[in-house]
């Protein structure tokens, strides 16, 4: 009898190399497997936290790889074979033994206390780091890396939403101001997932949408690109009269790195002066799933429209659905506060309810 072969991923190789747009997963297999990339990806923020380096440089999801491979031959020699021997492992095991081999992951993170990078890995403490690490990749691997959280996404875009989210964007341009102003607009969309959204298929920008992705589904319309990265505009031409950051704040790992972002997206925005703009150009539309601000232990919609009016953001629209949170805001770089800052800070300390640790930290 044929050797039957187990299906390690839920999205199946030949499906993988599909449209990501065309795979359809049932939505409580979307929600599941994006609840648990959230999960690993916290995992993984909790422990760069807790290791440092050599000349302060910091640990972060976009540069881990690389940093371990050009500057740690040793340590990252660890991490690889360690994370290929929990993958076979892990690709034998039931998904319920699987499971309650990482329900353990976040007490064992909190034990973990700071550990240095050098190339000593008979320093238990930072070989435990290191596997800690290579535990949660594998496992990430198995369920097919970025492709299937971003394939799940998308699946939950049509089923949470009923639509894109830049469904409520061109809403409410429209409802704003009518029609599109003379002049060609442009826009970025940060962490893009289709060319068939309808930032991208609507009047208003039409062929001037840049999309970047961490991981592109689809190199002919989709920049590979860490916004982060991304080389700073050098003139007024290469910036946008729309920047679009539906549900990438939350996946950025650090509080910290969230306030990185918030602010270097403030200098890809076009001048308002430039534009018969109707009040609304350059703006911000940018989307948060709900509990980011009905239900974490420091941020709520009152202090993170302040947070958002500091780094020059004013609010023209906002939106709670039953999962997200949308806005509009529009940007004047002359609004900013001087060197403004935003401390975590717990509130309402006295609320008894379990909440989330969503934060932004602007220093
Ligand atoms: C949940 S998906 C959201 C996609 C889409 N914008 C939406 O609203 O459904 C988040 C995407 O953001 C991307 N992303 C996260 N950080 C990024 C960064 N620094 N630069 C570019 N893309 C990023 C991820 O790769 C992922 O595809």
């Amino acid at each position: 009898m044929a050797n039957k072969r187990k299906k390690l991923t839920p999205i199946t190789k030949s499906k993988k190399s599909n449209n990501p747009t065309n795979i359809r997963l049932k939505p409580e297999v979307s929600r599941k497997l994006i609840n648990r990339f959230h999960v690993l990806i916290k995992a993984k923020a909790l422990l760069f936290t807790k290791i440092s380096l050599p000349k302060n440089h910091k640990l972060s999801e976009e540069n881990y790889s690389s940093i371990l491979s050009d500057s740690y031959p040793r340590i990252n020699q660890l991490y690889l074979t360690r994370k290929n021997e929990i993958f076979t492992k892990l690709s034998q095991q039931s998904k319920k033994h699987r499971t309650e081999m990482r329900n353990d992951l976040f007490v064992t993170l909190s034990k973990l206390h700071d550990c240095r990078l050098s190339n000593d890995i008979t320093d238990q403490l930072l070989s435990t780091a290191i596997e800690i690490l290579a535990e949660i990749d594998a496992e990430i691997d198995l369920q097919g890396g970025l492709h299937t959280y971003q394939v799940a996404s998308l699946n939950g875009q049509d089923k949470l939403r009923g639509s894109d989210s830049s469904k409520k964007l061109i809403e409410w341009l429209t409802e704003l101001c009518k029609s599109p102003p003379d002049l060609p607009l442009t826009a970025l969309e940060i962490g893009s997932l289709s060319s068939k959204n309808q930032i991208s298929t609507s009047k208003w920008f039409k062929d001037n949408v840049t999309r970047i992705d961490l991981n592109s589904q689809d190199s002919d319309t989709i920049l590979q690109q860490d916004f982060m990265q991304r080389p700073l505009p050098k003139s007024e031409k290469e910036k946008y009269h729309l920047i679009s950051c539906s549900l990438v704040l939350n996946f950025v790992s650090s509080a910290q790195e969230r306030g990185e972002m918030l602010k270097r997206i403030g200098k890809f925005f076009k001048p308002s002066k430039d534009i018969q703009d109707h009040g609304i150009f350059p703006c911000f539309f940018f989307v948060l799933p709900l509990p980011c601000v009905t239900n974490s232990k420091y941020i709520n919609k009152e202090n993170i429209l302040p947070l958002l009016n500091g780094l020059g953001y004013s609010l023209l629209k906002y939106h709670e659905s039953t999962k997200l949170v949308y806005m509009l805001l529009r940007y004047n770089e002359s609004e900013k506060t001087k060197n403004f800052k935003f401390q975590k800070k717990e509130l309402d300390v006295t609320r008894k309810a379990k909440r989330n640790n969503f934060s932004i930290i602007l220093k």
